[in-house]
């Protein structure tokens, strides 16, 4: 499991842990493992560090602390290292006498902004600001950051890249790009959520010793193999069909028949006994599927199932999104909504349900329930799915190039909220929600809770989608094959 801390649980841990270090150990710690990834990358860039160029963009905070030790360690192995400081006389006084000790130089901005500096270095390493930051960049701090991007040099973000939020994943203003990030104690949420996290570039996390005094539950987490590992159902040796859960496919319409198919393809991957399908598109989902049971009395007449989907090409159906919500309330059953079944389902009633909800909507989907602009949702991914889990009382998966699952709160407080590793530009193309939906129900009917049917769905639907595309466009059907060959890799530990 990869976990995220808020700014304010990290600053109380580090208070903790340093209280019980010589003062000054912690940055060393940091600026080591920072050297070390500097180390390492000019190796691949410059060949070797000694004789290497290297800029430290440099802040008035302790993240400029970090890049100048990490700095002087560069210096004293041969690097000519240079330190911009944004802010001179802020500069943080024991980082700036070890490069100095080194042999390191000084610029200001002004004088790195006239010169050829930025463009001429091997490594680019970004102090301007960390978890003291908010907001984009500002001042001089900003054209450095334009700069170093225009100059084509790598560039390593220290802990964060630089005028991203650190707790939101937002990015209000000019922002670093890095091609690495190197973060300390814990990941940070502006480094796995979009926009940010396209920002940071690879992430590097350096142990500093904090792990002790961090909170058991994050404010986010990313399932990794292992974990998915633990979750997909198994059947047993006493399983039949009825027994791996049964899930109903309530989708498609005259209109949209392709849809009802591609959610019976996921569901039929997703470890369900068996899919019944009830709604206008049976004869296309049986000539493509089989395996499939078709009813054609609609929601109720489908007979017993584990979970519902509803929504996927249901056009202007609002009679079977009231029907299924009917049908499963009755049953107690959960029940996915998604794509036209968000608009048509009637608020009050999803509130009202009992049984596990989940909400699969895209950002324009969420925006249209939230009633904001499809931006303001894409800037603000995770306060847009914590705002709609706690409006519906559901589960919501927000697509996105980060999906990101959010439950409402409950008794013990609120789950972190999980984001899914495994996203690709790949997986944006039609048809490709409609297999998550059938993919995710197929799971929830197994037995899974919404937050990890969605999140066990979205990270499957991903992997598939990276397996089935190896450097070549795809299509949703394809995205549907081959989730029984990311199901095995990660049954299989590969
Ligand atoms: N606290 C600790 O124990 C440790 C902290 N470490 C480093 O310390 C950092 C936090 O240090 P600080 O609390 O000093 O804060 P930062 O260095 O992150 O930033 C604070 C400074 O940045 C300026 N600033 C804020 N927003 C800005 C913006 N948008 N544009 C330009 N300047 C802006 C502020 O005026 C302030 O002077 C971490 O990110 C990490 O790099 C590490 O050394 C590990 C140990
Ligand atoms: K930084």
């Amino acid at each position: 499991m990869r976990s995220a801390y808020s700014v304010e649980t990290v600053r109380a841990a580090e208070r903790e842990l340093m209280a019980r270090l010589p003062e000054g150990a912690l940055m060393q710690r940091a600026a080591a493992g920072l050297a070390a990834a500097c180390a390492q990358v000019l190796g691949r860039t410059a060949g070797r560090v000694y004789g290497s160029r290297v800029v430290l963009l440099v802040g008035s905070g302790d993240n400029g602390g970090d890049a100048l030790y990490a700095g002087a360690r560069l210096a004293k192995r041969g690097a000519g290292v240079t330190a911009v400081l944004t802010a001179p006389e802020k500069a943080h006084s024991g980082g700036l006498a070890a490069l100095r000790r080194a042999g390191g130089r000084e610029a200001t901005t002004a004088e790195a902004l006239a010169s050829r500096l930025i463009d001429a270095a091997d490594l680019v390493v970004d102090g301007i600001v960390g978890i003291g930051g908010h907001g984009g960049l500002r001042g001089s701090a900003a054209p450095l950051a334009e700069r170093a991007a225009a100059a084509g040099a790598a560039v390593i973000a220290v802990d964060l890249p630089s005028g991203v939020e650190a707790d939101t994943g937002e990015v209000r203003g000019p922002a670093v790009r890095a091609d690495l990030t190197v973060t300390f104690g814990t990941h940070k949420a502006a480094l796995l959520i979009d926009p940010a996290r396209e920002h940071a570039g690879a992430v590097r996390l350096v142990d500093i010793g904090l792990d002790p005094w961090l909170p058991e539950r994050p404010e986010l987490e990313a399932l990794q193999h292992a974990d998915v590992a633990r979750l997909l159902p198994r059947p047993g040796a006493e399983s039949d069909k009825y027994r791996r859960g049964v899930v109903g496919i309530a989708a498609g319409s005259t209109r949209y028949p392709g849809a009802a198919v591609l959610a019976v393809a996921g569901a039929l991957r997703g470890g369900a006994g068996a899919v019944r399908y009830a709604g206008p598109a049976g004869d296309a989902v049986l000539a493509r599927y089989p395996e499939t049971l078709v009813s054609d009395g609609g929601p109720r007449r489908a007979g017993r199932v584990q979970a519902w989907v509803v929504g996927p090409g249901a056009g202007d159906d609002a009679d079977t999104v009231a029907e299924v919500l009917d049908v499963a309330g009755e049953a107690d059953v959960p029940v996915l909504i998604d794509a036209d079944g968000l608009r048509l389902a009637d608020p009050d009633v999803v509130r009202s349900r009992t049984a596990p909800t989940l909400l699969t909507p895209h950002a324009g989907e969420a925006a249209a329930l939230l009633g904001v602009d499809r931006a303001e949702v894409e800037s603000a991914r995770l306060a847009a799915a914590r705002e709609l889990a706690e409006r519906y009382r559901a589960t919501v998966l927000l697509k996105g190039a980060t999906t990101l699952v959010a439950a409402p709160s409950g008794r013990d407080g609120t789950a972190p909220v999980r984001v899914n590793p495994t996203g690709t530009p790949w997986l944006a193309t039609a048809g490709s929600g409609d297999v998550l939906s059938g993919l995710a129900g197929s799971l929830l009917a197994s037995g899974l809770s919404a937050r990890d049917a969605g999140s066990v769905g979205a990270y499957l639907h991903g992997l598939a989608a990276r397996r089935g595309a190896v450097g070549a466009p795809l299509a949703a059907q394809d995205i549907a094959s081959a989730v029984p060959d990311a199901w095995r890799d990660i049954a299989s530990g590969s």
